[in-house]
């Protein structure tokens, strides 16, 4: 018996978001597989930050079809799907240990235990206080709390941005440390050369669409070429 490909996690077709007379994604149609670690490129204002918070339900003022799992963002995708925003969204006299209480309050499918083991991980401590720590330290405790949800869909927006060189690569340990095979992390970046070898597939977004996207592998072999020397060919 042939083996059925997985169910698209994620199928958006026709997604069309403005922002006043600002058109921020156009008539966009995306399909992505459960199983893969998926790098969401594109130059600055294309409309990564707004697909993100559209998938994750945190934009409804929107026209076109979205599912997550089958189900239009809403309450029954919020439980599946685990947002990493750019922002920082945590209280800032909170200490690290009480990010973990909130987020075990809010979140039924939290895994404490697995945000301790990473927060350990990061070199961090609960007992500090977030408005002690630098951007980066700031950076692994949400990450901590975003992958230590049982969720089916990660959403991550430039997760390593405000993170050094030097500890990148411990930011992204830890991100694939807790992911199964059964999710689907999409991660927004410009760090392409920092991501590749973490990348399963790319989606290339220009102008609010989807301009390319594919399995990393393929686009190597077909380009002859890195991500990284692909990317800075079609953003040139
Ligand atoms: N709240 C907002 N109000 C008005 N325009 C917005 C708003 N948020 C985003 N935009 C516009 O929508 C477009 C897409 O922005 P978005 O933040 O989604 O891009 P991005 O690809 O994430 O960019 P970057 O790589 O710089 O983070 C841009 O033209 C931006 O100016």
């Amino acid at each position: 018996m042939t083996e059925q490909p997985a169910p698209d996690l994620i199928h958006v077709r026709g997604l069309t978001k403005t922002y006043g007379d600002v058109t921020a994604l156009h008539a966009l149609d995306l399909d992505l597989a459960p199983g893969q670690v998926i790098g969401l490129l594109g130059e600055n204002g294309c409309g990564k930050t707004t697909l993100l918070k559209v998938l994750a339900g945190v934009l409804a003022d929107y026209t076109g079809e979205v599912r997550i799992a089958g189900h239009a963002p809403g309450p029954q995708s919020k439980a599946l799907a685990s947002f990493l925003p750019d922002v920082s969204f945590l209280p800032d006299g909170a200490r690290a240990g009480y990010c973990l209480d909130l987020y075990s309050d809010f979140f039924p499918d939290f895994q404490v235990d697995k945000a301790r083991d990473l927060i350990g991980f990061f070199g961090l401590e609960e007992s500090m206080r977030l408005k002690a720590m630098s951007k980066g330290m700031r950076e692994k405790v949400q990450i901590a709390l975003a992958m230590s949800r049982d969720a089916r869909v990660f959403l991550l927006d430039e997760p390593i941005s405000g993170v050094d060189p030097a500890a990148r690569q411990t930011i992204l340990d830890g991100i694939l440390r807790n992911f199964s095979e059964e999710s689907l992390l999409l991660i927004s970046t410009h760090l392409v050369h920092d991501l590749e070898a973490l990348l399963d597939s790319v989606v290339m977004m220009r102008q609010g669409q989807v301009m390319l996207s594919g399995e990393v592998d393929d686009l190597r072999a077909e380009h002859g070429a890195s991500l990284d020397q692909i990317f800075r060919k079609v953003y040139r």
